[in-house]
């Protein structure tokens, strides 16, 4: 938000001219204290004193250069550079030293005596010729991306028409006056104006010292040289950002008023009487609009009668408006102008009360610029991560060819569009500073002046036209991006699920050839274990040979003891069978056959044969669980040597 400021004042009091020491006369009642920046001003029978505090005060020696740099003149040529506007204006009663702070020349038959050559020093030259120079300094700081033109008027306000100060052709008498217009920017410009592009100090002080030389100056009883007119230098600044587009303007006003005047005392009679009225009459309105402005409170809308005089029209934006502006008000220090030192005093301190609003320029061709480039930038931070997002899938698709074989197909395609897309996206994005610098890139010819920026408009729009197109197209672009990182990111959804399975079969891969591994050990262990479980089978069964033979009951074939895990057993002439059942010899006559694998061992009687089954069967047990373990260890063997073991 814009901060207001206030209208600096400056106070400089001339020293007493030659002639009028000569007259005798003398400086008893106003005095400067530069100490406290404060004008002390005595009553008439000098028992009271009154103290004016303003921005600065000069007193009667204080050199030009010394006042362009106290009043922070440089500082507010920074500012017009960066795009502010400023106006710099000079406020007396005639005679009081306005035009000598503002030119500093010496005037010989009311013309400007311009000894010094424009790129010399000159202790004299005023703040006029000293703020060019400085200005064109300021440009040259500024960074050498952005070019600066300086569009230089000159006018003078004479009996309330205006005239330009740098077309001799137009100020021949008679003339009507140049018009004044209001524009769209909520400011007062003057019609067919000549305006000159300068791109130095000396070219714009050449126009500024013609101009000079067609003033209207006259001579009467209080200055030799007096100005019949109000002159306003214009300097319109415009830089150009040749990089990113961009456009700065401002402008600089430097108004040297003509002086209010006492017919007594000027002793004008006739044409300088007239003008004197009408020096006075314009003087008078801006009083008022000072008196306005500074009498009313902030944020309060007054009537300001800017309209009255053609002076304050042009003034609306220096005084109370969007403009930095310094007020130079200068004192004659004979007690024979009291009475106009009490009111110049007065004014200055209600000017010193205004708050202005500077407000940095923006042109619409900027504002546009500026609001592209946020889009431009947002768009290209939005392609940034899409390409980074781009890369990322590039790289994981390239990490794992094998494993890629699916989305091969998809892969190049997609990846060629992507990059398609980026080339295409890139190329749009670098044309558009291009493109938008060249629309503005026009030659600016030395034009009389016209409305600011009423001649691009078509320009602007044809501009507005292309960024539309631009930004629609990156727009485009940039969804069929997403459209493709999106596909990319459901192929490495599916991808990641593949990475995992194949994780899971290589774990258990690498168990299996961990167990391949050590199969050497297991199965000589294994073999001997086989070894030792044959010598035992070998021993058990040399042992059954021994033994006596069990007959199963075969006419009962579904009973067979050794099916049924009956087993009997010879002790004498009886026969007893496994659950302890005695049967006869007769009986046990009848069973004819015998299977070997049915030999158990027999004992004696029926309780040690009881006794010697129940140690019988464990070793039966264990050449089963020989047997088994030999079969075991065969299918274990085959299992890792051939690899089926699903
Ligand atoms: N600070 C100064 N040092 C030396 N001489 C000065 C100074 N100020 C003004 N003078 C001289 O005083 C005279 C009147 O000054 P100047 O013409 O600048 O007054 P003015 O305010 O412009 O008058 P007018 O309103 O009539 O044009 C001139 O001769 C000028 O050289």
């Amino acid at each position: 938000m814009e901060s207001s400021t206030r209208i600096s004042v400056a106070i400089r009091m001339r020293p007493i001219l030659k002639e009028e020491v000569d007259q005798g006369q003398t400086n008893s009642k106003v005095f400067i204290d530069s100490a406290e920046k404060a004008i002390v001003v005595s009553s008439i029978d000098q028992k009271q004193q009154k103290k004016f505090l303003f921005d600065s005060v000069f007193d009667e020696i204080t050199p030009q250069n010394e006042l362009f740099n106290s009043t922070q003149i440089p500082e507010l040529l920074k500012k017009v550079v960066q795009g502010f506007n400023a106006t710099i204006f000079a406020y007396g009663q005639t005679g009081s030293g306005k035009t000598y702070t503002m030119e500093g020349y010496d005037y010989n038959d009311l013309k400007p005596n311009i000894k010094v050559k424009p790129n010399q020093e000159n202790e004299k030259q005023g703040v006029v010729p000293r703020a060019i120079k400085a200005l064109f300094e300021e440009i040259k700081s500024m960074p050498s991306t952005t070019e600066y033109t300086v569009y230089c008027t000159y006018l003078q306000v004479y009996q309330e028409k205006i005239y330009d100060l740098l077309n001799p052709a137009q100020l021949k008498p008679g003339s009507p006056g140049l018009k004044m217009r209001w524009s769209k920017h909520d400011e007062f410009y003057v019609e067919n104006l000549y305006v000159n592009a300068c791109y130095n100090a000396t070219e714009v002080l050449t126009h500024f010292h013609a101009g000079l030389k067609n003033k209207i100056m006259a001579s009467h009883n209080l200055n030799s040289a007096s100005s019949r007119s109000h002159c306003i230098l214009s300097l319109n600044i415009e830089g150009v950002d040749v990089e990113g587009g961009g456009i700065i303007s401002s402008k600089l006003q430097l108004v040297d008023l003509a002086g209010s005047e006492r017919a007594s005392l000027t002793g004008n009679e006739g044409l300088a009487l007239k003008e004197s009225i009408e020096i006075n009459k314009s003087l008078f309105t801006l009083r008022q609009v000072i008196t306005t402005l500074a009498g009313s409170r902030e944020g309060e809308s007054a009537f300001v009668p800017y309209r009255d005089s053609k002076l304050t029209s042009l003034l609306k934006q220096s005084i109370g408006g969007n403009s930095f502006c310094l007020m130079i008000a200068c004192l004659c220090p004979c007690d024979q102008f009291y009475e106009e030192n009490l009111s110049t005093l007065a004014y200055a301190t209600k000017a010193s009360c205004i708050a202005n609003i500077p407000v940095k320029n923006l042109d619409p061709k900027s504002k546009l610029v500026n609001e592209l480039r946020k889009e431009i930038k947002g768009l290209q931070n939005e392609l940034k991560e899409a390409f980074e997002q781009i890369g990322m899938l590039t790289e994981l698709v390239n990490l794992d060819k094998t494993q890629t074989l699916k989305m091969r197909g998809l892969e190049k395609p997609l990846l060629a569009t992507a990059q398609g897309q980026r080339a295409k996206t890139t190329k749009i994005i670098e044309q558009i500073p291009g493109r938008i610098h060249s629309a503005m890139a026009v030659p600016r010819p030395v034009v009389p002046q016209q409305e600011p920026f009423s001649l691009s408009l078509e320009m602007l729009s044809e501009n507005l036209h292309d960024s539309v197109k631009m930004i629609k197209e990156l727009m485009g672009s940039n969804k069929k991006l997403k459209e493709i990182i999106n596909e990319l990111s459901s192929i490495k959804k599916g991808q990641d699920i593949e990475i995992a399975q194949l994780h899971a079969e290589n774990q258990t891969l690498l168990e299996k050839l961990e167990n391949v591994e050590n199969e050497p050990v297991i199965v000589a262990k294994l073999q001997k274990e086989k070894q030792e479980l044959q010598n035992r089978v070998v021993a058990l069964e040399r042992e059954n040979k021994q033994a006596p033979v069990i007959f199963p009951i075969k006419e009962k074939k579904t009973e067979w003891a050794w099916k049924s895990k009956r087993t009997i057993v010879r002790a004498g002439n009886r026969y007893i069978d496994s659950p302890g059942q005695i049967i006869d010899k007769d009986h046990y006559q009848k069973y004819h056959s015998v299977r070997p694998s049915t030999r158990v061992r027999v004992e004696k009687s029926a309780e040690s044969t009881r006794q010697h089954k129940s140690e019988l069967s464990p070793d039966n047990k264990v050449k089963e669980d020989a047997l088994s373990a030999l079969s075991v260890l065969y299918s274990k063997t085959r299992v890792k040597k051939y690899g089926t073991f699903f």
